[in-house]
């Protein structure tokens, strides 16, 4: 089986395959890519184990059959209770430094997987089993982690998986939400990387659920090609990795705000761009297509304008909790035109006006 795509890392190479059905082949996959390892440990999400584990443990001889565990589904299992039980489990399972973990679910499991996997012994191989649009996203790049009570992603490391098993066919079962919630995360790689791929996704995409088959792949190929782009040049985000986090500044306030898994993480992202848009057009003049994106995103079923909801002053406090922040500053990833972000400090004042302020639509 030829790989799609293949990542770059500091450390080592890993593939990206993606193939309807290439579930049913996990084991000769995981072998392709861990070929010394000794041992598999599963961690997969409730609603994904109870629909396909066992496509997952069959593609193995019967008497090498991993053990696996499951995870409560949503956000809240980004959390440190879940990533003690997680570690345990590792050491009832007896795993060494050459045993590997397969994350097999959305991005919730492949990032507290791959933060197991990246602390665990201080570091053994995972492997990603993405099972969600969103997950395009999550599965490559290595950014794993875990939520704190006060601010998302707060604790986590940079830990590549060793490879990655996309399976489109699985996304038949994902309830429209999350179609949505992965959808966003598409359209943020086309924001700030090629006009052309936001025009086409304008005029070819206007129902989600229409999204299957060669121009489903076509679609997964191409994102996942801009966010490999980035993470080649700059894994640890030391520069332009910031801008894959267009959208995140507010979008993480707003989750934290609503209460994890109250918001998709994609539908917090959405009201997140368009009021990075807003910010653009006010501080850069960029000539942005604010009115064509926020009509495309509400076509599509988008909640937008979240922040509308919440308190101005708790939100910029939040935002103060961003990666990004530096000695007490905000910096957004804005747009000077599509396809062209940079990364500015954003003043209190015109955050508080922006946030307070009614939207013209
Ligand atoms: N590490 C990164 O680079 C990165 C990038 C983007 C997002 N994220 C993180 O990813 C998380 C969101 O991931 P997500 O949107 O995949 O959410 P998720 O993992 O919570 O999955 C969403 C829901 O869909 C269900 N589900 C998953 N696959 C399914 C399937 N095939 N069929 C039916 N149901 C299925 C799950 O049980 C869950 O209820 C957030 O925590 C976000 O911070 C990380
Ligand atoms: O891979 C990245 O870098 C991203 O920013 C991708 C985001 O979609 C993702 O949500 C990421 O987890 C956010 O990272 P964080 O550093 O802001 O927690
Ligand atoms: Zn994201």
């Amino acid at each position: 089986m030829d790989e799609s795509l293949l990542i770059h890392s500091a450390s080592h190479s890993y593939p990206v395959w993606i193939e309807d059905g290439i579930r049913h082949h996990t084991a000769e996959l995981v072998r392709k890519a861990v070929p010394d390892y000794t041992k598999v440990f599963i961690i997969a999400d409730e609603n994904v184990g109870k629909l396909y584990i066992e496509d997952i443990l069959s593609s193995f001889p019967a008497e090498s059959r991993p053990d696996y565990t499951l995870l409560p589904a949503g956000e809240m299992s980004k959390s440190f209770a879940e990533y003690e039980r997680l570690i345990t489990e590792c050491l009832q399972q007896g795993l060494d430094r050459k045993s590997v973990i397969l994350a097999f679910g959305g991005g919730v499991t492949g990032d507290i997987a791959g933060f197991t996997a990246a602390t665990y012994m201080r570091g053994i191989p995972f492997i990603q089993i993405p099972t969600t649009l969103l997950a395009h996203d999550s599965s490559v790049g290595g950014k794993t982690g875990i939520n704190h009570p006060g601010a998302k992603n707060m604790v986590g490391a940079f830990h590549p998986p060793h490879g990655v098993i996309y399976d489109p066919e699985m996304l038949r079962t994902l309830p429209p939400e999350e179609w949505r919630s992965g959808y966003a995360e598409v359209v943020k790689h086309a924001l700030i990387s090629d006009k052309p791929f936001l025009n086409w996704l304008m005029e070819n995409v206007q129902d989600l659920s229409l999204l299957q088959g060669e121009r489903l792949k076509e679609l997964l190929k191409k994102s996942i090609q801009v966010k490999a782009d980035v993470v080649q040049k700059d894994e640890r985000e030391s520069g332009i990795r910031a801008y894959l986090n267009f959208g995140h500044t507010l979008g993480h306030a707003l989750e934290s705000y609503a209460g994890y898994g109250k918001l998709t993480h994609g539908e917090a992202v959405a009201s997140g761009m368009i009021f990075a848009v807003r910010l653009s057009r006010a501080e850069l003049n960029a000539a942005l297509p604010e009115n064509e994106l926020r009509k495309y995103l509400a076509s599509l079923g988008y909640r937008l304008d979240l922040e509308k909801e919440a308190e101005a002053v708790k939100l910029i406090q939040l935002m103060k909790k961003d990666k990004k922040t530096a000695g007490g500053r905000i910096n957004f990833v804005l747009l000077e035109e599509v396809g062209r972000p940079v990364l500015k400090r954003a003043a209190e004042e015109t955050l508080l006006h922006l946030l307070e302020n009614e939207v013209a639509k």
